[in-house]
């Protein structure tokens, strides 16, 4: 279990996280939705320790960092490392040893070269591998699905179930609200750093009527296309 509380984060001046409360289990996916800007990603940083804040994060480990696997938007790689190499590099922080690096290569990807002349999608299946491969308890995937094939997005969806299936906890961004509907247990609903919403699946028809409805019912009649 991680247990959010009362968790604040500014950028200078600027509040861009606000009194956020929130409880993730073992065994279950949640997804964040809100538009841009709405603070997904620094969130996902503060649990992950990639940023300092105000409020607290517990968790049943005793370092939650080194049990998390956090899949950023658009991963980073060092020149001169290839794919392999670097599932290694994950592997090892973790003393994690990978006897069969082709069983793991679920995405099918050239290991051999080097990761950052991979493509946008490859990119983030590398670092999706990588993270899988270091056998976390709680995964954070920020915006997984987008520029990722057709096929690898059936893939991650039931790579996703699988976790679950595993006790693990999963945490996903996304901007396809079907696609975390198909997939989640509970989806919280993100505005301006703060959760605004909080919506069981029961719920989640309503929660997307709700969605649309607001966003076209306030931007459709600025429109003045010619
Ligand atoms: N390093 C930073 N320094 C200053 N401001 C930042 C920094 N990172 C993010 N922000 C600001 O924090 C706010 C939340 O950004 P964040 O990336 O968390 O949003 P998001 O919900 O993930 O958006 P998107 O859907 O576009 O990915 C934005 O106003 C952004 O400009």
């Amino acid at each position: 279990m991680i247990k959010i509380t009362n968790l604040s984060k500014f950028y200078g001046k600027n509040q861009v996280l606000n009194a956020i409360d929130l409880e993730f289990e073992k065994g279950k996916v949640y997804g964040i939705v809100g538009e841009n800007g709405a603070g997904k990603t620094t969130l996902f940083r503060c649990i992950s320790g990639l940023e300092t804040y105000k409020g607290d994060i517990q968790s049943d480990f005793k370092k939650l960092k080194d049990h998390l696997g956090l899949l950023l938007t658009e991963p980073f790689f060092f020149s001169k490392i290839t794919g392999k190499e670097y599932i290694q590099l994950l592997a090892n922080a973790r003393s994690i040893e990978i006897t069969d690096m082709e069983k793991g290569n679920i995405f099918d990807l050239p290991l051999e070269q080097y990761a950052s002349t991979y493509s946008t999608g490859m990119k983030k299946k590398l670092a999706l591998t990588a993270i899988l491969l270091q056998e976390n308890k709680v995964f954070i995937l920020d915006e997984p699905f987008n520029g990722v094939d057709i096929q690898s997005n059936l893939i991650i969806s039931r790579i996703i179930s699988k976790l679950k299936d595993l006790d693990k906890t999963v945490i996903i961004s996304s901007h396809i609200f079907s696609t975390l509907a198909e997939t989640c247990d509970e989806i919280f609903l993100m505005k301006d750093g703060e959760i605004i919403r909080k919506v069981k699946q029961a719920d989640f028809n309503k929660l997307e009527t709700e969605m649309k409805a607001f966003t076209i019912g306030n931007r459709i009649d600025m429109l003045d296309l010619k």
